[in-house]
């Protein structure tokens, strides 16, 4: 038997049936049961409305024992299978649903720098978090409420039906308008409510995250009413959405209410000249008056659960259309096995850009880095240091030129075996909220602490540890709050040592530090990195005479190549920077 292969061209909610597939005989076994609890529920009204009508007319007891028993074994079974449904349903949701997040946050790494250009992170989140846990309605609220009524509620026709046919009619004609058309017509007026409730809920959940980012600039700069005014706004936005879904399902409800009541009236009026004219036994009245009670309770949520299907759809397309984005770069069919180190990372005139048509990045720029050796790239802002490092990690495709990895094209390697030997310390590295310790032992989780130590001393970091009272063991906050800028840059040095990488690239690690820390870090990293192969990014010239490359670039190309004193000898645009440089330092502040 062929399985159909369910794709992009297919709607989300199918998708998202397909991805449930692994979990099909969980999802069948709950649906079962919930029907077997709806089904005791119908039961037990059905048995108990009898037993009440034979037991007036005073029969022996042993006439009943038998309705007897059936009232105590649905009275149970309701329970037991009301709790085995929502156990498997909610084990066998919960798989799909880790799954599910797992393959979203696998497709955001790759994705990441390049492949989202217009991602907001509160968004990302938003998808990643909320309209994933929103699809989980599509099992739990949706598909078992829905194959519990068409079973139940038609073994309940049934019932109804071989009693009293006309009852039956009815019943089903109730159903109908309960189960169906209420339905139909919920899932029609919240379309628009439904579908602005996912998005808005990402909007505002990217808004608040941005927020927060920025509290300290917000509150500097007097700018924070502006900008809560806007999160009240979509905040707003989304109560009124789910004030509107809300009302559809309060009169989705009604209608439910109303078809029940109307059922149960119907079948009095065709019970009672039924009894008179001997077609049916009075003691069966009850049964057929009271059935529907309960044969409504099955359906009372199915005009909710089209309502939900309309959120699970526009979550699912949410989270579908993070899936479906095409990675900035392919992983080849067939990659070529990683060469062995010692590794030569090398570039001949590459040429990169960041959008198809945009202007070039990088705009043939070579490099050569033959183990062991240090360079250097230096240039203004925007003049593309940051792309070669993408570029070289395999985050990035080039579009023309070559870069190769000991002679094999980065393009015929898989990404992550590129990042097994190319490996980046970038200026914002981030810290995890934990110990100093388990932040480097990231690095290699087989570390010792000798290791770590180690690691740290090379970063020049080991003697402020030491003076710490809980050591390795000291936290470091979240994204490093608790440790100082430069401290939280030599922790990522010493991750980065850790990890040993034949290549290391280290793009701007001294960014963000005062011009004499930043020196200092400068000064380390170099000694810390003799005699490895290593591409240091920066604009701060100082402490440069130590590499044995300089590569300048402006605008995505070279303009300059040299050893510091080389490039010191001769005017250009290293001089004029060194120059700058030393102007500034020497300014008075
Ligand atoms: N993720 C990105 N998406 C789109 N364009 C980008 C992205 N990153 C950089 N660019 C563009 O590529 C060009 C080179 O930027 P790049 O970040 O490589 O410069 P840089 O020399 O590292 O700058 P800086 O010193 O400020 O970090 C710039 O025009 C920049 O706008």
């Amino acid at each position: 038997m062929t399985v159909m292969r369910i794709g992009p061209e297919h709607g989300p909610v199918l998708r998202l049936l397909a991805a449930a597939r692994p979990a099909g005989g969980r999802l069948t076994l709950a649906a079962l049961c919930g029907a077997l609890a709806l089904g005791s529920g119908v039961g037990l009204m059905a048995t108990s409305a009898w037993l009440i009508s034979r037991a007036a007319q005073h029969p022996p007891v042993l006439v009943l024992m038998v309705a007897i028993v059936a009232v105590r074994a649905f009275g149970i079974g309701r329970g037991v299978f009301r709790y085995a449904e929502r156990l498997i349903g909610h084990d066998a949701t919960f798989r799909v649903l880790a799954d599910l997040r797992a393959r979203v946050y696998e497709r955001l790494e790759r994705l990441v720098p390049a492949g989202l250009p217009e991602a907001r992170g509160g968004d990302l989140l938003g998808r990643l978090v909320a309209d994933v846990d929103a699809v989980q309605d599509l099992y739990l609220r949706v598909l078992l409420p829905a194959a519990a009524a068409v079973l139940v509620g038609g073994a309940s026709v049934a019932l109804a039906w071989s009693l009293l046919p006309s009852a039956g009619v009815l019943l089903l004609a109730g159903l109908l308008l309960a189960g169906v058309v209420a339905p139909w017509l919920s899932a029609a007026a919240s379309r628009r409510a439904e579908h602005r409730t996912a998005d808005l809920r990402g909007e505002l959940t990217a808004h608040v995250v941005d927020v927060l980012q920025g509290v300290p600039e917000l509150v500097a700069y007097g700018a924070a009413t502006d900008r809560l005014a806007t999160a009240a706004r979509l905040d707003d936005g989304l109560t009124r959405a789910s004030a509107r879904s809300a009302a559809t399902a309060g009169a989705g409800a009604a209608v439910t209410a109303l078809a029940g009541g109307l059922a149960v009236w119907g079948a009095l009026a065709v019970g009672i000249p039924a009894v008179r004219s001997g077609h049916l036994d009075g003691t069966l009245l009850a049964v057929i008056v009271l059935l529907p009670l309960a044969a409504f309770e099955v359906v009372a949520g199915l005009p909710l659960a089209a309502q939900q299907l309309q959120r699970v759809r526009r979550s699912a397309a949410r989270v579908f259309a993070v899936l479906d984005r095409e990675e900035p770069v392919r992983d080849p069919a067939a990659p070529v096995p990683l060469p062995e180190p010692p590794c030569t990372l090398r570039a001949t005139d590459l040429r990169a850009r960041w959008t198809p048509g945009g202007p070039y990045a990088l705009d043939g720029v070579s490099l050569d880095l033959p183990p062991g050796r240090r360079c250097a790239v230096v240039g203004p802002s925007g003049s593309g240091k940051t792309t070669l490092t993408t570029v070289l990690l395999r985050l990035l495709d080039y579009e023309s030129g070559l870069a190769t990895l000991n002679g094999v094209d980065l393009s015929d390697l898989a990404g992550d075996d590129v990042r097994r030997v190319v490996g980046l310390c970038g200026q914002d590295a981030h810290l995890f909220d934990t110990t100093i310790g388990e932040n480097i032992r990231l690095a290699r989780r087989s570390a010792t602490d000798e290791e770590i130590r180690d690691a740290l001393r090379r970063a020049r970091l080991l003697d402020w540890v030491e003076t710490l009272p809980r050591g390795l063991d000291t936290r470091v906050g979240e994204e490093g709050a608790q440790v100082s800028g430069g401290q939280r840059q030599r922790i990522a040095l010493a991750r980065a040592l850790l990890a040993d990488f034949p290549v290391l690239l280290l793009d701007e690690p001294a960014e963000h530090l005062d011009v004499a820390t930043a020196d200092e870090l400068t000064a380390d990293l170099l000694a810390a990195t003799e005699g490895r192969t290593t591409l240091l990014v920066t604009h701060r010239l100082a402490g440069l005479d130590a590499v044995d490359e300089i590569v300048v670039l402006d605008a995505g190309r070279v303009v300059q190549r040299g050893a510091h004193a080389e490039l010191l000898a001769r005017p250009g645009p290293y001089r004029a920077m060194w120059d700058r440089e030393r102007r500034h330092d020497h300014a008075p502040r």
